[in-house]
């Protein structure tokens, strides 16, 4: 499901003696795991130890710049441009920062992977207005983000990165912004999605939702893979 082996990453245009770090650009060093179907991680390390930067390769939003990385089944090194697109849409993705689009009222952001798939709009109706019902957010599907709490925002982000039932969901930091019980009812949708075979990536620094709900961790720190366990 996802393969890499001995994949590093560094940002371009980055020159090393103007890097604080000393790490001359490389957010990644010589990566090598695998994540199964179906299985969860937590992403871990502290700030800057590369977390978000691995995210962005496993949503194939930039190459590796070394090592072999194969995604759904699929290496990157021999897949094309056109087929890089089609598998992005077989990931769901929770940003940092939501990314949402503002001029959109939140029913049509959260439809937009079912419209990307071309589903008809009776069922994705259907669809967008029962995870709204879950999101609690029925109420608001017709308001646009920007007129949003950050709370509500992070669930409109969450209810789209799941809705077209991604084969792969990469979370960056995804209960940042929500209280403890949405925390797990986020959690059981993540157990609940990764039973039904959807592999599961949860970048946080969240101690203690990682304690109430343990997993197979990632652990990086300056760039390296120091836990797989
Ligand atoms: N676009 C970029 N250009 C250059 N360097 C970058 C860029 N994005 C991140 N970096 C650097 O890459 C390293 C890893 O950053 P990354 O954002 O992946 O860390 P992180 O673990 O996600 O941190 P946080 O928990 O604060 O989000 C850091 O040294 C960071 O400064």
């Amino acid at each position: 499901m996802i393969r890499l082996r001995d994949v590093s990453f560094r940002h371009e245009g980055v020159r090393d003696d103007v890097r604080e770090d000393n790490q001359g650009g490389i957010a990644l060093r010589r990566l090598s795991f695998d994540v199964p179907q179906g299985g969860f991680r937590w992403l871990l390390g502290p700030s800057g130890a590369g977390k978000s930067s691995l995210l962005r390769l496993l949503h194939l939003a930039v190459r590796p710049t070394s090592g072999r990385m194969e995604i759904l089944g699929m290496d990157m090194d021999q897949t094309r441009r056109a087929a890089l697109a089609r598998l992005r849409r077989r990931i769901g993705v929770v940003h940092q920062d939501f990314r949402l689009l503002p001029d959109l009222p939140v029913f049509d952001n959260i439809a937009l992977p079912l419209r990307l798939q071309h589903r008809p709009e009776d069922e994705i109706r259907d669809e967008v207005l029962s995870i709204l019902d879950w999101v609690g957010l029925r109420a608001r599907a017709t308001a646009r983000p920007p007129h949003l709490s950050g709370g509500e925002q992070q669930r409109v982000a969450i209810a789209r990165a799941v809705i077209h039932r991604p084969a792969l969901v990469l979370a960056d930091e995804p209960t940042n912004a929500l209280d403890d019980q949405q925390a797990s009812r986020l959690m059981e949708l993540f157990q609940d999605l990764a039973g039904l075979g959807t592999t599961i990536v949860v970048a946080t620094h969240n101690d203690g939702l990682v304690r109430r709900y343990p997993a197979h961790e990632l652990e990086l720190a300056h760039g390296r893979l120091v836990r797989d366990g």
